[in-house]
């Protein structure tokens, strides 16, 4: 079972946002744990300091090293990956996410202020990970939304049968339109098809139109997909001619 321990100073935010929805159901059913430690627990002045100044001046208050090590040294071991969030890092996608449930111990260390002190960085974190090219007023929000996109992934999480790798972007293309009851709705009618019940015709449909929305939507990922979709192609071809 995938471990995660979230450092952050409001782990109220945390706990609230997974004990719901499918996130919820994951813990409740043990395939993800996810704790909340707040640095706060680590200072030992009267006001429990957890930020201060940045040396040389600057905006913005930064978070103290000491109670961040104290934290992550609670929680640490051996197998632990540690993920700073932070704009500095690579941005987060599916295929990230996907890399990250397959971790057994993940720390999440989520920065106020200005961020966190750089001998922190320098010692403790792995990698640093961005949700996005904008400055949040903390990680807590990147973090869940990593959560949130890796237990996907995990195997039970999702409904029976369904699973991550068809979700939009995993297999490189945005999801075709869905449609649920009543049939026709504002003058729109559900496209025939898809109450014809013949699964072989839907599936061709839901796969050209997916495409079409690709190319449509996201150029850039259309794009993408067909250069993957190629060099397997011309692999397979190369390994047909070469077999005896
Ligand atoms: N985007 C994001 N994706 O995940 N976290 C994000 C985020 O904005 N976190 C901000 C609160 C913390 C923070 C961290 C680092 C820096 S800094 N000094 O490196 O610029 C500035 C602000």
């Amino acid at each position: 079972m995938l471990k995660v321990d979230v450092i952050t100073l409001f782990p109220e935010m945390i706990e609230g946002a997974v004990s719901h929805g499918v996130l919820g159901q994951a813990v409740k059913s043990d395939l993800l744990s996810v704790k909340a430690h707040t640095p706060r627990e680590f200072t030992e002045d009267k006001h429990r300091t957890v930020d201060d100044r940045p040396f040389g001046g600057g905006d913005g208050m930064i978070m103290l090293a000491e109670p961040l090590k104290k934290t992550i040294e609670k929680v640490q071991h051996n197998t632990s990956k540690v993920v700073y969030l932070s704009p500095q890092g690579r941005t987060l996608n599916a295929a990230i996410a996907k890399e990250f449930s397959k971790e057994e111990h993940l720390i999440f260390i989520c920065g106020r202020y200005g961020g966190i002190d750089q001998r922190i960085i320098n010692e403790y974190v792995d990698e640093e990970l961005s949700i996005g090219d904008y400055v949040l007023s903390g990680g807590e929000l990147g973090a869940l939304v990593i959560i949130d996109a890796l237990a996907r992934f995990i195997p039970g999480v999702l409904g029976h049968g369904e699973s991550a790798e068809k979700d939009s972007f995993s297999d490189g293309l945005l999801e075709q339109p869905n449609f649920t009851r009543p049939r026709e709705f504002l003058g729109q009618d559900v496209p025939e098809v898809l109450v014809g019940g013949n699964h072989k015709v839907i599936g061709e449909w839901k796969d050209k139109v997916s495409a079409l929305v690709t190319l449509k939507k996201r150029p850039d990922l259309f794009r993408e997909y067909i250069k993957v979709e190629t060099e397997k192609y011309n692999s397979l071809k190369k390994k047909k001619t070469a077999a005896p």
